[in-house]
């Protein structure tokens, strides 16, 4: 059996792969940040690591990976709540958002982190402004991330015009391009916000470094007729039109979608982030998931940002997707446990095109794991483990972190992150706000 620098034990592995295999009472062993070996703690013997981590009969699963996010926007918790996307956006979110520099978005990034490890969350994707402070922050907290540098028509707080905003995703592409936690993505906001040239280049770019193409799209009615009105096209069809469309794009929200839209999602392979609690808050509407996973598009899991959901905890998620769309289609076989818990580890993953690397427990991946603590009244008693991570465990039950095979919390202590000079530094930027 080959060195383990760290070994997670006695805890029921549930390891997501395309067996659906489980183990009870396992162990993982990670050596230079990578999984070497899983299965029944009796293959152990008397093999011991440097360290050691004990499950106490827990859960054992792949870290909860958040496909659609804005982590500095954790500064605008509660900001502007009960309003319309539109609203919201204009007349709230976007003047608080000019006020903002790098600093702050690191400091808003490292809250989120805080957040998020705390919850189960090892790996997320961003976009907003001074993404490079975001990057900063989430490699310092030890956390993976896809960021990209939001493009849009108008002048951006951080690079000015847009010309400047490709250089700096340029520079961002070419600083991060071997970091082992950190990916890059071009990230132009949406169809109502770029005009076609600015798609197209930023397709090109993304294509040319082989990175995803993160943009929000048919996220409100409101939006599908202002693209109608400009370019007689659905957002979806406008893309497609554009030769934006492509496996590496992911589709945030993807709330108002036609049959024919669905039919381009699927033959370009393109991957949707669904935000169900950020559509509720927002009054969006309700993805048509049911309908995108039955023709094969793969979905993954997101929050949004901390302003449109109110938190980042992608358990909550995960149980309210499965409720929302049961209600909503009036049928409670739809969205079954196992299929969301998909949508929020190696679906996630293959979303954002991290499949290789991440999303399953599995040897060779990189290990991204948490241990959910299972001896508490509200999980009690397991009949089975996928219906508790869906429906009953909640983001405080995660009990140790390892994210790239650092452990990034123990005992749900942060261990990379001085959360208490975080909550001075954030309680302070509200002060001055
Ligand atoms: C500057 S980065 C992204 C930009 O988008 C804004 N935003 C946050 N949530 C949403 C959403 O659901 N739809 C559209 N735009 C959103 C965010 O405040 C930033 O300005
Ligand atoms: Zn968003």
């Amino acid at each position: 059996m080959s060195p383990a620098d760290l070994i997670v034990r006695n805890g029921t592995v549930i390891t997501m792969d395309d067996r659906g295999t489980r183990i009870a009472d396992g162990y993982v062993a990670v050596n230079g940040g990578r999984i070497t070996a899983l299965g029944p703690v009796a293959e152990l013997a008397d093999r011991r690591a440097a360290r050691e981590i004990d499950a106490r009969g827990g859960l054992i699963l792949p870290g909860l990976i958040n496909t659609h996010t804005h982590a500095a926007m954790s500064l605008f918790r509660g900001l502007a709540d009960d309003l319309p996307l539109m609203t919201w956006l204009n007349d709230h979110i976007f003047p608080a958002e000019a006020k903002l520099d790098g600093a702050m978005v690191g400091l808003g990034t490292r809250l989120a982190c805080a957040e998020m490890i705390l919850a189960g969350t090892t790996c997320f994707c961003d976009m907003y402004l001074f993404e490079s402070a975001v990057a900063e922050a989430a490699g310092a907290c030890g956390m993976r991330a896809v960021v990209g540098e939001v493009l849009y028509d108008f002048d951006s707080p951080n690079y000015g015009p847009l010309e400047r905003g490709f250089a700096y995703v340029a520079e961002m592409l070419a600083r991060w391009k071997d970091d082992p936690l950190i990916r890059v993505a071009v990230e132009p906001h949406s169809p109502y916000l770029c005009a076609p040239d600015l798609l197209q280049r930023a397709a090109r770019l993304a294509a040319d470094h082989d990175a995803p193409l993160v943009i929000h799209v048919s996220e409100t009615r409101a939006e599908v007729e202002t693209i109608q009105g400009r370019y007689n096209a659905t957002p979806v069809g406008h893309l497609a039109a554009l030769g934006v469309l492509g496996p590496n794009v992911v589709a945030c929200h993807a709330v108002v979608l036609t049959e024919d839209d669905i039919d381009l999602l699927r033959r370009h392979d393109v991957k949707v982030a669904h935000n169900p609690e950020s559509n509720m808050k927002l009054a969006s509407g309700v993805a048509p998931v049911p309908d995108l996973l039955r023709a094969g598009i793969c979905v993954g899991l997101g929050t949004d940002g901390c302003a449109s959901n109110n938190d980042l905890d992608l358990f909550s998620e995960m149980d309210t997707a499965a409720k929302l769309h049961k209600v909503h289609r009036l049928d409670p076989t739809v969205m079954d446990a196992a299929t969301v818990l998909r949508m929020a580890t190696c679906d996630a993953a293959r979303t954002l095109g991290l499949e290789r690397h991440i999303g399953s427990l599995e040897p060779g991946k990189a290990a991204d794991l948490i241990v959910i603590d299972t001896a508490k009244p509200h999980l009690t008693p397991m009949y089975d483990p996928v219906s508790h991570l869906v429906y009953a465990v909640n983001g405080g039950d995660v009990h140790h972190s390892v994210i790239n095979g650092q452990v990034v919390m123990e005992n749900r202590t942060l261990q990379t992150i001085d959360l208490q000079a975080v909550l001075e530094q954030v309680a302070a930027f509200k002060q001055n706000a």
